[in-house]
């Protein structure tokens, strides 16, 4: 049964703990907790079991509520525990972030709850190859070029895993029909006037009839841009020693650093904004670049204002950035 979808997740290393599955009851989800159930059922007795998570958003009213039901009967007949979570309704305007942040505070929350050490979630190929023409589309660099990475550390005692990122939809709903498995369809993923709808229903198919396999390139340059922008990471590690970091600011002696090439200095201010819990969802290229020259520039430069209300001087060689 399993042998159609290639988790690629060591599973001797999850199954000895409690793992969190989020399904939202489409196609993606379910064939994840399948998959991970068949596999904790060959491998039995195991130490760790699944535990399925539904995020009930409202939006779409009985629907919604029609796919909370089918999570539920789902796991109740593979006889796991469930957990269900809703959203805020006063946050129903604020937005589609807003609904994946709480999503994702209820995921964590319940992962802690019931002792899961991993929340899995059902990315696949198709949504990395959106992800990435999505974030090329409206502006993006090499870290964004990665697209989706197959694990995220939250802390020391939990991880979110992806553990289909290389199987394509097409892939899970062929193993899906042959385990005689119905999912849920969100009629609003045929609503083009959502971007990632567009990218999904429009343009891929248009791309596809041009050039084949567009999703192989897609995924070839996300994985070698994950490995170049990991190698950038490493690489500033080194030049924090030119970096003292306060509470609430950062100093950077310009001359330790004037010999680094741009592309370095970019990533090092990038790090540091990370490291300090700064906003960094307008901290674009130019800024990052702007920095970068301050660098290199051997004048001095009056008090400005970087997006996130940081503020931004350089005095004597010494570059200071402060909240
Ligand atoms: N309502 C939900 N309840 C539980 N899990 C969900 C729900 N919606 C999505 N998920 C999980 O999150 C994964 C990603 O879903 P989706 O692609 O819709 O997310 P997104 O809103 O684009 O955000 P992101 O990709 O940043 O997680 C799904 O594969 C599924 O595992």
């Amino acid at each position: 049964m399993i042998e159609q979808i290639q988790i690629a997740w060591p599973c001797e290393r999850w199954l000895q703990f409690n793992v969190l599955v989020a399904v939202s009851g489409g196609a993606d989800s379910v064939a994840l907790l399948r998959a991970l159930h068949a596999i904790g059922l060959a491998n039995a007795p195991s130490p760790g079991s699944l535990v399925v998570a539904h995020f009930n958003h409202g939006l779409r009213g009985a629907e919604s509520d029609g796919d909370a039901d089918f999570v539920r009967q789902l796991t109740d007949q593979l006889g796991l525990k469930f957990c269900c979570g809703h959203a805020d309704p006063d946050c129903g305007a604020s937005g589609e972030s807003e609904l994946r942040n709480q999503r994702y505070e209820f995921l964590v929350r319940t992962a802690r709850k019931t002792n899961c050490r991993y929340i899995a979630t059902a990315h696949h190929r198709d949504d990395q190859v959106e992800t990435v023409l999505f974030r090329l589309f409206r502006g993006t660099g090499v870290r964004g070029l990665a697209g989706i990475p197959p694990f995220r550390v939250v802390d020391e005692s939990l991880t979110i895993v992806r553990p289909m990122l290389e199987v394509s939809r097409d892939e899970l709903e062929q193993a899906l029909r042959s385990w005689n498995q119905p999912w849920r369809t969100d009629a609003t993923n045929q609503n083009s006037e959502y971007s990632r709808n567009f990218i999904r229903n429009d343009v891929f198919p248009m791309l596809r009839e041009r050039f084949g396999s567009v999703d192989d390139s897609v995924v070839r340059l996300a994985n070698q841009a994950a490995e170049q922008h990991a190698f950038l990471v490493d690489q500033t590690l080194g030049l924090f020693k030119a970096v003292t970091l306060h509470a609430d600011s950062a100093e950077i002696d310009c001359q330790q650093l004037e010999r680094c090439p741009a592309v370095l200095l970019r990533e090092l201010f990038m790090q540091i904004f990370r490291h300090q819990s700064w906003p960094i969802s307008q901290l674009g290229f130019r800024e990052l670049d702007r920095l970068a020259q301050l660098v290199l520039d051997q004048s001095n430069v009056p008090l400005f204002q970087l997006p996130g209300a940081i503020g931004c001087e350089k005095v004597d060689g010494t570059i200071r950035l402060s909240q």
